[in-house]
């Protein structure tokens, strides 16, 4: 098989893929990750995932590039990462006792061939008190991550159900990452 690399600098995704026993190598893209906000979530991620996947592969023709992106959405808005206290604590107010979708989108990409796909989990929360999320802003753990919240770390306590695959909402879904990666082997 082909060099792996995967094209993204969230630990989580390098963690999940090491779950997963591959070996690879991390390149980081440095796309512009603005995109038209109006547009469905799914098209919104896989386009982000596709342009961060090129973007390697444009330094790596000769590997398989995996991309991948992360939002939320909820009652048709887009959330991406907090920029500051303000922003993660209006998110977590909106998420606050709802249901909401999480998108990761996938693309990998060798010369010849490429596959693109998306994942959605709905994650329901429970009703968050305005203490708990103070005390949450103040851990630090909103600040990199799509929605302001981390299911793998404290967030988990905000969490009433989840419908769909976990690490999607991780960042990378991963039995449907490494099945469609077995499609490139030949
Ligand atoms: C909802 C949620 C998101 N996230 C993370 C996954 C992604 O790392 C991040 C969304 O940002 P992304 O732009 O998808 O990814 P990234 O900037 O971290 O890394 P790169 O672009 O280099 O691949 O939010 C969690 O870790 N846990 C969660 O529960």
């Amino acid at each position: 098989m082909k060099k792996l690399i995967l094209a993204s600098g969230s630990p989580r995704r390098k963690q999940l893929l090491e779950q997963g026993k591959l070996e690879f190598s991390i390149s980081t893209s440095t796309v512009d990750e603005n995109v038209d906000e109006t547009k469905p979530p799914n098209e919104v991620v896989e386009e982000l995932a596709m342009r961060k996947a090129k973007d390697v592969l444009l330094r790596h023709d000769d590997s398989i590039i995996i991309g991948a992106d992360t939002i939320v959405s909820i009652n048709g808005q887009i959330l991406g990462k907090p920029n500051n206290e303000t922003e993660a604590t209006e998110m977590l107010q909106l998420l606050s006792g709802n249901d909401h979708d999480v998108y990761t989108g996938v693309a990998i990409l060798s010369k010849m061939k490429t596959v693109l796909f998306h994942e959605k989990t709905v994650v329901s929360f429970w009703e968050l008190t305005n203490e708990e999320i103070i005390q949450y802003i103040a851990s630090g753990e909103p600040f990199d991550k799509a929605g302001s919240y981390g299911i793998q770390g404290l967030g988990a306590l905000f969490v009433k159900k989840i419908y769909g695959d976990y690490f999607t909402v991780v960042g990378l879904p991963l039995a449907r990452t490494i099945r469609e990666l077995k499609t490139f082997e030949v």
